[in-house]
């Protein structure tokens, strides 16, 4: 079907090209085969940027995506983002950005297309029901780590702009990429990277999308917020080696005890954050907030059931009682501890004291909270809890990320021109969401670059990011690639002046 869209009369555009959406989807519909394989291809290599052991996939991950554009006419760069510090003071490159242009029109709008290509770590041994590096398809469910995030995102942006080229189809935007590898650990060298570029690769970008992200049930979703992160690492030393718990317990004052203690006081069981001062910065939730939470069609038994979770944290009786829950899951701050290094986690029953022990937690950041001064609370805190307890070990807080909220202003026309892809590809209204989780890089292309941003998510609800069995639905990959394909033809309909 050849037509015109209703917001690009709208929008009071007088010359177009028809757009040839159909061709373009049927074009897509009979490559399907070839996605599948190249997120089969993606997944194998286990791009983990958190292990520093794999740091080689990381690279190696780095230059299939700067390949995979260069086939395709890209004028591609791998630019070199320096090193990090390891804890033991050791350096090791950071995977080199992955930067690529198609089109250099003046005439035309010029999109960059944010992602990134690492992972969470993954092991069979974790509970996943098939390898995690071997995409398996199971009734169109294909599983894999990082197929959903953010791998099949970025393939399928690839290949919205693979399909244009390959109908010799003009593309209506003028289209950029930057490719991370450090995502999943606070995106390590890249504002210094985009900062770097700011007058050269991105001083033509009018606008920045990113699909790193998932729908909040089976209908569409244009995210228009995401949560910052502080992560922190608080390490308690006592004895200088491990110890025979039958041998020296009840002498020692154990590193383990006092980490676990200081833990407790973070956050009460009704999920109350009990670090003086976090949550007195907090915007306080507005009234239209609230309708707009109030609209979205949630089912908080199906939430339940999807992570098997008997009872949730915030569920009042009541037919808004889904609003508390999305307002905690996008819209307040939370504690969350991932885990004690040097603790012992194995099968079986070893009778050890641990003489080092690195709790790792971290605090979702929402507007206005500021990262700076949530490290000098927390960190202030946890010493003033921890010299109470007149230990004689000692206590090293440390703040690893501190990622700030994103926030975007709905009304933009990046978000009308969402709402009309969403329409002409799933033909429903999109529903308009926030997330939870964080994209660090966000704040960054805001504020410092001063770009509008749109997230478009294709990933569904119960993808299962970072967890076990992590899936991306052919479905959402094939149709998501109709809908970039779709909406880089909306965004060509913004008038030139908006940014
Ligand atoms: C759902 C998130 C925004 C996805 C993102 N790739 C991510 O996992 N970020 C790190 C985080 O801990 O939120």
């Amino acid at each position: 079907m050849n037509f015109l869209t209703l917001p690009f009369f709208l929008l009071g555009i007088s010359t177009v090209h028809a757009f040839q959406y159909t061709e373009l989807a049927q074009y897509v519909d009979s490559h399907q085969e070839e996605y599948v394989e190249a997120l089969r291809d993606w997944v194998a290599i286990e791009s983990d940027s958190s292990n520093v052991l794999k740091r080689a996939d990381l690279h190696l991950m780095m230059e299939k995506v700067a390949q995979k554009l260069r086939l395709m006419g890209g004028n591609v760069e791998l630019v070199d983002i320096g090193e990090q510090e390891l804890p033991d003071g050791q350096m090791l490159a950071l995977p080199k950005v992955v930067t690529a242009q198609f089109g250099n029109d003046s005439s035309k709008h010029t999109v960059c297309v944010y992602g990134h290509v690492d992972v969470q770590p993954a092991k069979k041994e974790d509970g996943w029901a098939t390898d995690p590096y071997n995409l398996t398809d199971i009734n169109g469910k294909l599983y894999g780590r990082g197929a959903s995030d953010n791998k099949a995102p970025v393939l399928a942006w690839i290949h919205a702009v693979e399909a244009y080229q390959a109908l010799s189809l003009e593309l209506p935007v003028n289209v950029k990429f930057v490719i991370e590898g450090m995502e999943e650990t606070g995106s390590n060298g890249l504002d210094a990277m985009i900062l770097a570029q700011r007058d050269t690769f991105f001083s033509d970008v009018d606008y920045i999308i990113i699909s790193d992200c998932g729908w909040l049930s089976i209908r569409p979703a244009l995210t228009y917020g995401t949560r910052g992160n502080c992560y922190f690492f608080a390490e308690v030393q006592g004895p200088k080696q491990d110890l025979h718990s039958g041998v020296y317990g009840g002498t020692v004052i154990e590193p383990m005890i006092d980490l676990i203690g200081i833990l407790d006081t973070l956050i009460s069981p009704s999920g109350k954050i009990l670090v003086p001062g976090i949550r007195d910065a907090v915007a306080p939730l507005s009234d239209e907030e609230w309708r707009m939470y109030q609209d979205i069609e949630f089912d908080i038994d199906h939430y339940k059931n999807k992570i098997g979770a008997s009872q949730l944290m915030y569920s009042n009786k009541g037919s808004n009682n889904h609003v508390d829950v999305l307002a905690h899951m996008w819209r307040y701050p939370t504690v969350s501890i991932h885990g004690i290094e040097g603790a012992f986690s194995d099968p079986g029953t070893k009778t050890v004291i641990p003489a080092k022990v690195t709790a790792k937690f971290s605090i979702r950041q929402v507007p206005n909270m500021d990262p700076a001064m949530v490290k000098k609370q927390v960190t202030d805190y946890l010493h003033s809890v921890f010299a109470k307890r007149k230990s004689p070990n000692s206590l090293k807080v440390t703040m690893v990320i501190g990622a700030k909220p994103w926030l975007a202003d709905t009304q933009h026309p990046l978000y009308e021109a969402g709402k009309a892809a969403v329409k002409r590809v799933f033909d429903m209204d999109p529903d308009l969401i926030r997330e939870g989780g964080t994209i660090p890089i966000a704040r960054t292309f805001q504020d410092v670059m001063g770009k509008s941003i749109i997230m478009m998510p294709i990933g569904g609800f119960d993808d299962g990011l970072h967890s076990q069995n992590e899936k991306m639905n052919r479905y959402n990959y094939i149709e998501g690639t109709k809908l970039f394909i779709a909406y880089l033809n909306e965004v060509s309909q913004i008038r030139k002046t908006t940014v």
